[in-house]
């Protein structure tokens, strides 16, 4: 465990501090180079800018560039420990942008007093970006952040943490649950965690057709039910009218467990309390709510998934923001709506039950892959994600109305 510490601090250290860089894209060699890239040459398509906006996406870089904003305040699992400290985590998903979408990327760390000081620092330079990713912002916080970003933005805005966690949820559990033999509407779910990533989550399982009644939230203080007083807006649409207290009272033939949370949460002999065919996604980073081996030591009907690379079924939202963000870009979308998570979610579940090719296999280091409960969910490194996954975004946006520009002709047909 010390070997693999001094390996991911070297990985981040040598040859060079740091995941990214910039490169520069034209010819800046000779003088009559620097004459087109600078002065005087620059000074056309500034005034092309200025007299219509539009032309950013023809003579700048704005068109493939995401920014990926955080305050630090709920980074991963690890909590709120500042700016600064996120910035590992936002140039590894500056990094997953381009390794997996050609996306260019850059990773801002914002510090702000107020929320209303974030939203305006970000509402400020968003303008310069074609989408923008909010990540790692803590509930309730986040949701209002984003919220108000949409409003303001002219550009897609979509907290990562929320909707792309909800929408890999989503795709995985429909297939989990399939796989288990259950149906979503009659399946008792326990989401351990009630911030960004569950609320998200819960709220997509229910419009894939969860019963929100049968939905047991949990936050530090255990049941999220209708006689407490404490309760957020956004917890309180979770609130269950129920005599259940903790997690041991609702894990009791429960079919599937949710843990967006923290780490060590899920106890081997709650496991052992869950109904028969459970599914387990232990989503925390980089800890997970029960690790695969305990949950495993108990029974061995379990679907069993978390957000690491290390494990089998990786619920993790670089499953979807890599290639939301490609679709949503490449039709210049104005925002990212309801229609275009659903499609990803049908894109990335559906490619989980066709034939894995040998250079997966390679890549995640297994001799095979069968949909079954091992392989709920594609891997991150498949490289039919992206022209699946964009392009049944891409659709969707210019069938709902908020593309800014037509489908390109055979798009990311594959
Ligand atoms: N696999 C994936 O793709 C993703 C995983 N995650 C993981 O989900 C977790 C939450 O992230 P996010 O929603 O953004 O963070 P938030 O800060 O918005 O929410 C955290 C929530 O978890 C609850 N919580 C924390 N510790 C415990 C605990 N010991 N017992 C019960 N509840 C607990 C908090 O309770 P309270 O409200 O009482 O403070 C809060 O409701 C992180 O571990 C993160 O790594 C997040 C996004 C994607
Ligand atoms: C994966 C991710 O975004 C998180 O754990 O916060
Ligand atoms: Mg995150």
């Amino acid at each position: 465990m010390t070997d693999f510490r001094q390996q991911a601090l070297d990985y981040h250290a040598f040859p060079k501090p740091g995941k990214i860089s910039v490169e520069i894209s034209k010819p800046a060699e000779t003088a009559k180079d620097l004459a087109l890239a600078y002065s005087p040459g620059v000074a056309e398509p500034v005034r092309e800018i200025a007299a219509d906006p539009e032309n950013a996406y023809k003579y700048t870089a704005k068109g493939n560039l995401v920014a990926v904003i955080s305050n630090g305040t709920a980074i991963l699992g690890l909590g709120n420990l500042g700016p600064l400290a996120s910035k590992p985590v936002m140039e590894g998903k500056a990094l997953l942008f381009k390794r997996f979408a050609n996306l260019d990327s850059i990773d801002i760390e914002v510090k702000h007093r107020t929320t209303e000081e974030f939203i305006q620092t970000v509402a400020a330079i968003a303008d310069t970006f074609g989408g923008i990713n909010l990540e790692d912002i803590k509930a309730p916080e986040c949701f209002e952040i984003e919220k108000a970003l949409i409003e303001r933005c002219n550009v897609p805005v979509f907290h990562d943490d929320q909707h792309g966690t909800a929408i890999v949820t989503a795709a995985g559990m429909l297939n989990a649950l399939e796989v288990q033999g259950k149906d979503i509407a009659d399946s008792r779910i326990v989401c351990m965690g009630a911030g960004a990533a569950a609320v998200a989550c819960m709220e997509l399982l229910i419009k894939c057709g969860a019963q929100r009644e049968n939905i047991y939230m949990l936050d530090r203080k255990g049941v999220i039910h209708t006689r407490r007083d404490d309760l957020n807006e956004y917890k309180a649409l979770f609130a269950n009218n129920t005599d259940k207290r903790t997690l041991e009272d609702v894990i009791t033939d429960a079919d599937v467990f949710v843990g967006v949370s923290g780490p060590d949460v899920l106890p081997a002999e709650a496991v052992a309390m869950m109904a028969e065919n459970p599914v387990i996604f232990a989503c925390s980073n980089p800890d997970p709510e029960i690790k695969p081996e305990l949950a495993h030591s108990v029974r061995q009907d379990l679907v069993m998934g978390t957000g690491r690379s290390d494990y089998p079924n990786q619920v993790n939202n670089v499953l979807c923001f890599p290639f939301i963000f490609r679709g949503a870009l490449d039709v210049r979308a104005s925002r990212i709506n309801d229609a275009m998570k659903v499609a990803a979610v049908e894109a990335i579940r559906s490619l989980a039950k066709e034939p894995v090719p040998q250079e997966v296999l390679a890549a995640a280091g297994v001799e095979a892959l069968e949909f079954g409960k091992h392989y709920v969910i594609p891997k991150p490194m498949d490289p039919r994600l992206l022209p699946r996954v964009a392009r049944a975004v891409a659709v969707a946006a210019v069938e709902s109305g908020v593309a800014g520009i037509e489908l390109p002709a055979d798009y990311m047909l594959d």
